[in-house]
């Protein structure tokens, strides 16, 4: 039993029934739980709402990237369905994080977690100059991290990679949020800057985004288990 359960199950599904029925053989106090574009663009609040009422916290990862009035609107609409974490794209600049950060604050100590995204766990460095971009990946995520502190934000999506890095710079109450995870020997997919789940925890990752290497493993919960034996 854990109060705080680091790892984050990354519920990416095609069909509502396969994930209920993989959410129905696991435990709120073993991990959280991930709705990203995949499954809401389907399935939407009312899935959200049943993993909630099952008693899960619920990171709902949408990744808003759009004017600062249309994300306010959308992390305040997330706030009302009572996920535990919502998150925009720090690329989307201190005005937009701003406006995200303003809308939360009605909601007191209700408020979901805001946290920012910055550079995608499946992005090499090599692949930032195509974006105009000619800082390394540790400047270029510190800077977008720096940014989302400096507007309010409670903690950034990462690689576990960069996390010692910012935990040294922003401090141990900014959260770190880094998918990207593989243990050893699995399948890293499209994701290029990986750590397991052992060395992301002991670089300073709060919370772990782990999808395919539990989602698709023969037994998902002996995977998830033995992940968080290892933390
Ligand atoms: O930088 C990012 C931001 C979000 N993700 C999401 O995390 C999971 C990872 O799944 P795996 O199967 O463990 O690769 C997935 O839902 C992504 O959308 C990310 O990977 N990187």
């Amino acid at each position: 039993m854990q109060n705080d359960p680091k790892v984050l199950i990354a519920l990416d599904f095609n069909d509502a029934e396969t994930a209920l029925s993989f959410v129905s053989e696991l435990d709120a106090s073993q991990c959280r739980l991930k709705v990203g574009k995949e499954l809401f663009t389907s399935f939407g609040p009312q899935f959200v709402q049943r993993l909630i009422d099952q008693g899960f916290d619920v990171f709902l990862d949408l990744k808003f990237h759009d004017i600062p009035n249309t994300v306010a609107k959308a992390v305040a609409a997330a706030a009302d369905l009572g996920v535990w974490m919502v998150n925009v794209h720090a690329g989307g600049g201190s005005r937009m994080m701003k406006a995200a950060a303003e809308a939360l604050k009605p909601y007191g100590d209700k408020a979901p977690l805001l946290i920012a995204v910055t550079m995608l766990t499946s992005m090499e460095e090599g692949e930032l100059a195509e974006m105009g971009v000619t800082r390394s990946a540790e400047e270029h995520v510190l800077s977008l991290a720096r940014l989302a502190q400096a507007s309010g934000l409670d903690g950034v999506v990462c690689s576990a990679r960069e996390a010692s890095l910012l935990k040294s710079e922003l401090g141990k109450e900014f959260k770190l949020v880094t998918p990207g995870i593989r243990p050893a020997g699995s399948d890293k997919g499209d994701q290029k800057r990986v750590m397991t789940p052992a060395e992301a925890v002991a670089a300073g990752s709060d919370y772990l985004v782990i999808g395919r290497p539990i989602t698709q493993a023969d037994s998902p919960l002996q995977a998830l288990v033995a992940i968080n034996a290892t933390l």
